[in-house]
């Protein structure tokens, strides 16, 4: 279980009033809240780029820094390096020198045959697919994602949101998923955390009772979405 407790406050304005939350072990949990209201923080915090007050636990313990993976909403690939180079690069950091685990890492996320194309010359999905295996690479218990596919277009948004699901069963990693995007989320989590405007705090779970593949048409997804906007607006 990951147990997370936290406020912040930039310049002595609060921007977080305690987060509270638990994830399950394995499970997909998508924080959901309007534009600003702390969610790219709250990643921080919890990744470790940023100070904060109160606790978070991972099976009951300080949770260890090195085993979170991080997939940025802008890809943040080093440009000089090829796409295989990238996915090493958090290997190295670690001195750990396994072109073949990078060569794995690349092929589940479905960019076998790409290992020597530079970012420059691949799309924004596959950019983000390589922050994917660059992120699951170092093998994390927690991967954390700040709204991957906001910049994706529909169509590629949805096939990478398919993808996700598929690598997420494959390696049965704790997600914590952030977004504003109501379908989104409604799509992805088993559990939906909603946070109020800022300074934030919990406005509501919700669990996702539905099988997936999800249908975006049927009418308990429908029900969903309302159920999370009513919480986003109160
Ligand atoms: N380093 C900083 N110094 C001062 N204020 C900051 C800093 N980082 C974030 N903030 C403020 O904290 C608030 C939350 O920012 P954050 O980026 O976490 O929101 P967000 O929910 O991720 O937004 P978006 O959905 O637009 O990415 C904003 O009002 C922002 O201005």
């Amino acid at each position: 279980m990951l147990e997370v407790d936290v406020s912040k406050s930039f310049n002595g304005k609060k921007v977080i009033d305690r987060i509270r939350f638990k994830a399950e072990e394995g499970s997909f949990v998508c924080i959901l809240g309007e534009s600003g209201c702390g969610k790219t923080t709250l990643l921080r915090i919890i990744a470790g780029l940023e100070s904060f007050e109160g606790t978070i636990k991972y099976r009951g313990r300080e949770i260890d820094r090195e085993k979170i993976g991080f997939v940025f909403q802008d890809d943040r690939l080093i440009p000089w390096r090829t796409a295989l180079e990238n996915v090493t690069f958090p290997l190295e950091l670690r001195g750990i020198e396994d072109a073949e685990r990078a060569l794995k890492a690349l092929e589940m996320v479905g960019l076998k045959g790409y290992e020597s194309y530079y970012p420059k010359h691949l799309s924004g999905g596959m950019r983000q697919r390589i922050g994917i295996a660059r992120a699951l690479v170092i093998n994390p218990e927690i991967l954390l994602m700040d709204e991957p596919f906001a910049s994706l277009d529909e169509l590629t948004r949805a096939k990478m949101q398919m993808e996700l699901l598929r690598i997420w069963m494959e390696n049965r990693v704790t997600i914590l998923f952030v977004t504003h995007s109501i379908e989104e989320a409604v799509f992805l989590a088993d559990k939906v955390v909603v946070l109020s405007r800022k300074p934030s705090r919990v406005a509501g779970e919700v669990f996702i009772d539905l099988k997936r593949p999800r249908n975006r048409t049927d009418q308990r997804f429908n029900e969903y979405r309302k159920e999370l906007m009513r919480l986003l607006i109160a």
